[in-house]
């Protein structure tokens, strides 16, 4: 008796978190009306490719490295999410915020409005994204089942079918448009290993000069060591009702190739076919190891 109420519980717990998470793939009604103004830059990412990190970057760019600045909020409030929705029906408060705002989204690029211009895409290799991603539904307590395995993640991510949908659409769909809108394409390896060189271009896009000093505080600033012990961009002003920090924390391990310590030999061999199958008609430059 205890046993089947606990389990009935149980299912009604995770049909809960699985309504709520289906309330974050899905934009909610307006976001394609949504109306961005010339001013406004857009950071789009599949879900943890390094959006926080590419935010922390821009937003010490735009304030040209001054910390107090760019401590003035958190992370969502600096920089909301075009598409979220909060389980309470409340949204991302983006619609008070005048222009020039810089915004987030993981929609695919079909589903951004079509009045965005500027972009900054950030796409990190799919077996660390899978793994971020898997330790993510660990602790957010609005994202499904946490008991799924990262080898299942690895299964949806193949399938196409995580959150936001298929990371080859994604990253493909982006690298496409590139040319045709005002896209800046950027790769989280490339950015852990030559940080100067990626934070120069991205201030390059959005046309600010900036001392070769001011650029290596930033690089300082937004080191993933700094931005953990921030709580302007560390995500700890989530409450532990939302985010189980005791199951993982958000900002995790910040490495290329965490990925061997999840994956086995064969899961890894499996998934390199998959990979090399569906991106032959995209050579994007993704590496897996630095
Ligand atoms: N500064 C810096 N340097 C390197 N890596 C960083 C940094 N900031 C965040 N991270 C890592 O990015 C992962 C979270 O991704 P997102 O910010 O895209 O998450 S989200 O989609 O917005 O929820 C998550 O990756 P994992 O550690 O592999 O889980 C974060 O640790």
């Amino acid at each position: 008796m205890l046993h089947a109420r606990l389990s009935t519980l149980k299912r009604l717990f995770v049909e809960d978190r699985r309504k709520a998470h289906l309330s974050h793939i899905y934009p909610t009604i307006g976001v394609e009306k949504f109306q961005a103004s010339e001013e406004d830059l857009l950071i789009a990412t599949y879900p943890k490719a390094g959006t926080t990190w590419t935010q922390e970057v821009v937003d010490s760019i735009l304030n040209e490295g001054d910390v107090e600045k760019c401590k003035r909020a958190p992370t969502q409030v600096r920089m909301p999410f075009l598409e979220m929705t909060a389980p309470d029906g409340s949204s991302s408060g983006l619609e008070v915020m005048d222009p020039p705002r810089v915004i987030k989204t993981h929609l695919p690029i079909q589903l951004v409005p079509r009045s965005f211009w500027d972009v900054i895409y950030m796409a990190r290799n799919p077996k660390d994204t899978v793994v971020s991603y898997y330790h993510f539904d660990r602790m957010h307590l609005y994202q499904p089942e946490p008991t799924v395995h990262y080898s299942i993640c690895l299964v949806l991510c193949k399938m196409g079918i995580l959150g936001w949908g298929s990371w080859y659409d994604h990253v493909k769909g982006y690298w496409k448009e590139r040319h045709n809108k005002k896209i800046l394409y950027i790769l989280y390896e490339d950015m852990k290993e030559d940080p100067v060189r990626e934070v120069t271009r991205i201030a390059q896009f959005l046309k600010r000069q900036l001392s070769k000093s001011t650029i290596e505080h930033i690089v300082q600033m937004t080191a993933f060591s700094a931005m953990r012990e921030n709580p302007m961009a560390n995500y700890s002003t989530i409450p532990d009702t939302i985010f189980d920090r005791t199951a993982s924390e958000f900002m995790r391990k910040g490495e290329v190739g965490d990925w061997k310590n999840h994956f086995s030999a064969g899961e890894d061999a499996a998934f390199e076919e998959h990979y090399r199958k569906i991106m032959s008609d995209c050579p994007i430059p993704i590496r897996f190891t630095i």
